[in-house]
This record gives C-alpha cells, structure tokens and sequence, in this order.
C-alpha cells in the first residue's frame, strides 16, 4: 500500500549552535493507521510535529522532506488534508470565541448544528460555544482542540498529547473518539509521553530518543518480557509500565 504520510529524513537545527535536535528522522504511514509516537520528555517529539508543518521556532530550521500522498506537503494542506492537534493549549485563537473556531473549520451544511455535536461528544456544555479561550479550564481548552481538528475531516491527524490534564472519564472519552476517527478510516500520528494511552490506541509504536528514532515496533510486540522488541531503550519503557511488575529478574 502506499503510504499517506511520509516523514523522510527530517532533521532540526540549532541556527547558532547548529545542534541537532532530530536527527534524520524518517517514518511512513499507511492509509487508516494510527500510529504512536512515544519518548521521554525532550526527546523531540513535539519538534518533529512542529516541523512536518513548518511550524518551528525561528532559532531552528529543518532539512528533510515531509509527503503527504507522494508529493511534498505545501501550506494549503494544513488544516484540509492534514490536521495538528498542538501540544499547548495557547494555539486557540484568544479573540474568538470558541464556537466560531470550531465553526470556521466545517466544510459541511449545518456547521453551527455539527458544532454543538461535536462539544456533546467532547462533554463539553454548549455554553461552552459563546466563551473566549481565557474563560476555559486547561482539560476544556485541550478538548476544544481535539474538537477543531476533528471538525476539519482532514484525511491525517497529528495530536501531540491531547489527553494531559483531563480526567479518566474525559480521557477515556478522547481515547474512545480516537478510535472512532480511525474507524472512520483517518490516518492518526499520535504523540504522547503516556506509554499507556500510545498502546491503548496504535497499531504501530515509534520510539523516540534523544532526537532519533531507535524503533517502530507493531503494538503487538509489546507483551511478556519485551523479548520482541529490539532496542534496549524500547524494552526499557515497556518494562517500566506498572502493570508489567518488572523486577529484572527472570
Ligand atoms: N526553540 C528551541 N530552541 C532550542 N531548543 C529547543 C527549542 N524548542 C525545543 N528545544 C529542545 O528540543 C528538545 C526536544 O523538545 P520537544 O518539545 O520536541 O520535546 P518533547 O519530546 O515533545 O517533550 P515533552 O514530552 O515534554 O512534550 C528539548 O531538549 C528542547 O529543550
Ligand atoms: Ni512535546
């Protein structure tokens, strides 16, 4: 199958020290699968999403080539073809109200009806519609977010951590509209430092370390003593879950 989103050899820069904050980072998608990205905190995660839209900070820049269908992806794609769930909740738009974010993305008839829908879905009141982002908890700004990219229909959805600071029940429900997305047939890039909730919904685990890749692992793999994995820093992770009660004697 070809591959919907490609990934090929990204790397980000440091203008002045020229440190290389991800190193040559190449990753496919196919059509319909989600899958996530995981690592530890500054491994470069949320980089590398920034940089597949170009969204960077000025003191850094990217080589690399980011395809969405086989061709380069051009500005135009974001936000129709493909979505990005930002990490910071600043990225809502603070002169607007909530609703009319949501609302300005629909492509369909009834925007205002798909709307309050998708606020329902996400249990967020509609009230909620008529707030600023300012008036908004951090759980109910991030399930705006998720609510704007979902409202879009784009074909790929880039979510880097959209279930931090929501409760289990919210997460829960956020996990259950993922599932729904890639029912649907979407295509997810799903970036969290939760090892958990990465497994809980990806069909295939990339693992991130100190700007590199080091392993794409099928979720599968991920079972027993980790005998399937192949990096030690991979086996490290999964041994450290809780529930996997690793003492590191067999
Ligand atoms: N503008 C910048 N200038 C210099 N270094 C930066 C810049 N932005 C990020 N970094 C560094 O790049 C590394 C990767 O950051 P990134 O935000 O991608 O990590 P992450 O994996 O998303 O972490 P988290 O799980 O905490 O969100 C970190 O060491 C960070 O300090
Ligand atoms: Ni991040």
């Amino acid at each position: 199958m070809k591959p919907i989103l490609t990934i090929d050899q990204l790397s980000i820069v440091h203008r002045v020290s020229e440190q290389r904050l991800l190193n040559q980072v190449t990753l496919s998608l196919q059509p319909g699968e989600v899958l996530g990205l995981v690592g530890a905190s500054g491994s470069g995660k949320s980089l590398l999403a920034q940089g597949i839209f170009h969204l960077l900070p000025t003191n850094l820049y990217r080589t690399g080539e980011i395809y969405y269908n086989k061709r380069p992806i051009t500005t135009h794609d974001r936000g129709t073809n493909l979505v990005y769930i930002p990490q910071s909740v600043e990225a809502l738009d603070p002169l607007m109200k909530v609703g009319k974010q949501i609302v300005e993305v629909i492509r369909e008839m009834n925007p205002e009806q798909k709307m309050l829908e998708l606020l329902q879905r996400l249990g967020l009141q509609k009230e909620m519609a008529s707030k600023y982002p300012f008036q908004l908890s951090g759980g109910e700004a991030r399930r705006v977010l998720v609510a704007i990219a979902f409202a879009t229909q784009a074909e790929v959805v880039i979510a880097d951590e959209p279930t931090p600071g929501l409760d289990e029940a919210t997460k829960r429900e956020v996990i259950t509209l993922f599932q729904e997305l890639q029912q649907s047939g979407k295509t997810i890039l799903f970036i969290t430092h939760d090892f958990d909730v990465g497994l809980q919904l990806a069909d295939r685990i990339a693992v991130m370390n100190q700007g590199e890749i080091v392993e794409v692992a099928d979720q599968t793999s991920f079972s027993g003593d980790g005998d399937q994995l192949q990096h030690p820093y991979t086996k490290k992770l999964w041994q450290a879950l809780p529930q996997n009660d690793f003492t590191g004697s067999s």
